[in-house]
């Protein structure tokens, strides 16, 4: 892949020098234009010795030794000026069409040369071995993952292990007549390592490895994805024991329709059956399949002697995170310094690819600013960069504003402080990010799979912390807060209908109109009129009661709201640490006040549907 993108560049290059140097010889070659009518009256000056005519081009040098080049409108017009003059006059024929053609003809031969090469070379690099444009497999000895490679799934890998062994040893296990799994389905999110793990089994037992997306099997010709998948298959019996690996595979195995509206896909998932079903155990083909999506898929495809084997491939937890971190930061240049865990903690719902990317861009950043390892500040603003957008420093904020954003931040920061069971502040910023005009952030200290009834009640307190800070300090409402707000209505709403902790409505589930339930959305027919009002009713006093609790702790602490404010506007960002520093000195200031942490704690089972805590943007 490098190579070819080396290639690539060096082929640009040349064209560029080459079409600059062919402007630079045209330059130094064209004499200065002289106009019509000057060279007429050069001409009659007798000031001319020597022209070449060609086509309607006239160049020419005067008795000067001045070179210049002129268009005549009729070249018959000055030849009889030219003869009574005697100037000396070459003629050579025009550039015929035939040569302009041919350069033209020159100049697409070599651009297409150069699209040829990248398009046939870019994806998959020399171990290509289709060249078809559209199709392309993957193969080779050259397959360098790994186990070590992966990190943060021991349990889907542990399964796996037992394929690398069928991989390796599959004359013991013929012989004992075991039947060995042809398929193994990877299901889950976006990113989580699914193509690495089935590359991983390749390289761990050394065999070829096949890798083809399922989208590629779709073709706009009825017949064409079956032959690929019977083309596709009869390679791999041939050099069998072997891994074949399709991505997304709901491309072509999502559920057959009775009415036969995709004839193409029905076809290429029927061959997939049908060569699935053929390969008897003495060819050990090991066919991986990769979706995010395995609700669409066909049953026949999750049959018995097909994909026999599931495996959830999920999002990394925090120990597994820390994991990633390791083999990424392997490759790179780190500091001693460095705190992987606090960095994993730092990025909850990050996948491993993310996390390849986090690594890759704190890297980028550390040699951007000339170190010779990368450390913790150049993570944190790479994860910044990626999950909120580049700094815009030069947006165009009036001091007005920027106080408004000040105040709103430290208004989320404070009621995160002073409440109990909230998320570890992390820090506080007012330069704009991406969409964001300023940030709170907090990290959840320690993975969360179940929330308390106080914590869902003060997050959204938190949230709603920002817009009452303005209305305190300001007395306006405005519209930064519009996020908060929305994200607050959500987990109240949730609160209600899902996990069952409002005292009106009970321990019930109600499907509520907008939300997704259970992969289906539920409409509002589940329950009666009159429970939908109770529900708007509910919630409605849900974020009433939050707002007032908020407002009264925020007024009590009105100097702090004021103080924390001042200290942002001058530094723009704050982390932890100094938050912590303004907090102890107003907290001895007004007599240690501690937070008021004696609410009881009401564990909730099953709530890890809450988004993890990324930041709080205005
Ligand atoms: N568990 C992991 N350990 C180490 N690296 C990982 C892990 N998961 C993902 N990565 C990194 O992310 C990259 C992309 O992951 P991969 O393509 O395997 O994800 P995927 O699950 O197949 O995604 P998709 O569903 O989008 O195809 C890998 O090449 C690797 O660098
Ligand atoms: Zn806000």
């Amino acid at each position: 892949m490098r190579n070819n993108v080396q290639l690539g560049l060096f082929l640009i290059l040349l064209t560029v020098l080459g079409v600059l140097g062919y402007n630079v010889w045209l330059l130094e070659t064209t004499p200065p234009e002289r106009s019509y009518s000057a060279f007429v009256d050069d001409l009659r000056a007798d000031r001319m010795v020597a022209v070449a005519i060609r086509g309607s081009e006239i160049r020419g040098h005067d008795r000067g030794g001045t070179e210049f080049i002129t268009y005549s409108p009729d070249i018959t017009a000055v030849m009889p000026l030219l003869d009574q003059k005697d100037v000396e006059v070459k003629v050579s024929p025009p550039p015929s069409p035939f040569t302009r053609v041919m350069g033209l003809v020159l100049l697409s031969m070599i651009a297409g040369g150069i699209w040829l090469m990248f398009s046939r070379r870019s994806t998959y690099g020399d171990n290509t071995i289709w060249k078809d444009k559209r199709f392309q497999i993957r193969t080779g000895p050259g397959e360098t993952k790994t186990f070590a490679d992966v990190a943060g799934i021991d349990e889907v890998q542990e399964e796996l292990k037992e394929i690398v062994d069928f991989l390796k040893n599959h004359q013991k296990y013929n012989l004992l007549g075991g039947r060995i799994p042809k398929g193994v389905l990877l299901q889950g999110p976006p990113g989580t390592g699914k193509t690495l793990l089935a590359r991983a089994i390749a390289g761990e037992a050394s065999v070829p490895f096949y890798s083809i997306g399922g989208s590629d099997f779709v073709e706009m010709f009825a017949g064409v994805g079956a032959s690929r998948v019977r083309e596709l298959f009869g390679l791999a019996k041939k050099t069998a024991p072997c891994i074949v690996f399709i991505d997304e595979i709901d491309a072509i195995g999502s559920r057959r329709t009775s009415g036969g509206s995709n004839e193409e896909r029905e076809q290429t998932l029927n061959a997939l059956l049908v060569e699935m079903d053929g390969f008897s155990s003495n060819e050990t083909v090991i066919l991986i399949g990769a979706t995010n999506r395995p609700d669409v898929l066909d049953p026949a495809l999750l049959r018995p002697g097909r994909f026999d084997r599931q495996l959830t491939v999920s999002l990394p937890n925090l120990l597994g995170r820390v994991r990633i971190l390791e083999v990424h930061t392997r490759q790179v240049a780190v500091s001693p310094g460095l705190n992987l865990t606090l960095i994993a903690q730092g990025i909850p719902g990050f996948s491993g690819a993310d996390i390849a990317n986090l690594v890759n861009e704190a890297a980028l950043i550390a040699a951007r600013r000339q170190k010779q390892a990368v450390e913790m500040d150049d993570f944190e603003d790479a994860k910044d960069k990626i999950l909120l957008g580049i700094e815009r420093r030069n947006a165009a904020i009036n001091e007005r504003e920027r106080r408004v954003i000040a105040y709103h931040e430290a208004g989320h920061a404070i009621v995160a402080q002073l409440l109990p069971e909230t998320d570890k502040l992390h820090k506080i910023t007012i330069i704009p990010r991406g969409m964001a005009m300023g940030l709170t952030q907090q990290i959840p200290f320690e993975e969360r799979y179940t929330y308390s009834l106080v914590y869902l009640l003060n997050r959204i307190k938190v949230l709603l912390g920002g817009r009452v800070a303005e209305k305190i300090v300001f007395n306006h409402l405005s519209t930064g807060a519009a996020n908060d707000i929305a994200a607050a209505t959500d987990i109240a709403t949730r609160l209600v209908c899902e996990w069952g902790m409002s005292a009106s409505l009970g321990s019930t589930v109600y499907r509520h109109k907008q939300h997704q339930f259970l992969g289906d959305i539920a409409t509002r027919g589940d329950f009666s009129e009159a429970t939908a009002r109770e529900i708007d009713l509910e919630v409605r006093r849900i974020i009433t009661d939050c707002t007032e609790e908020t407002e009264k702790l925020l007024r009590s602490h009105n100097r702090l709201i004021h103080e924390l404010a001042e200290v942002l506007l001058i530094n723009e960002t704050i982390d932890a640490e100094e938050i912590n520093i303004v907090m102890q000195c107003y907290m001895s200031s007004v007599g240690g006040m501690q937070p008021d942490r004696t609410e009881q704690a009401v564990a909730v089972p099953s709530v890890a549907a809450v988004q993890p805590t990324r930041g709080i943007p205005v």
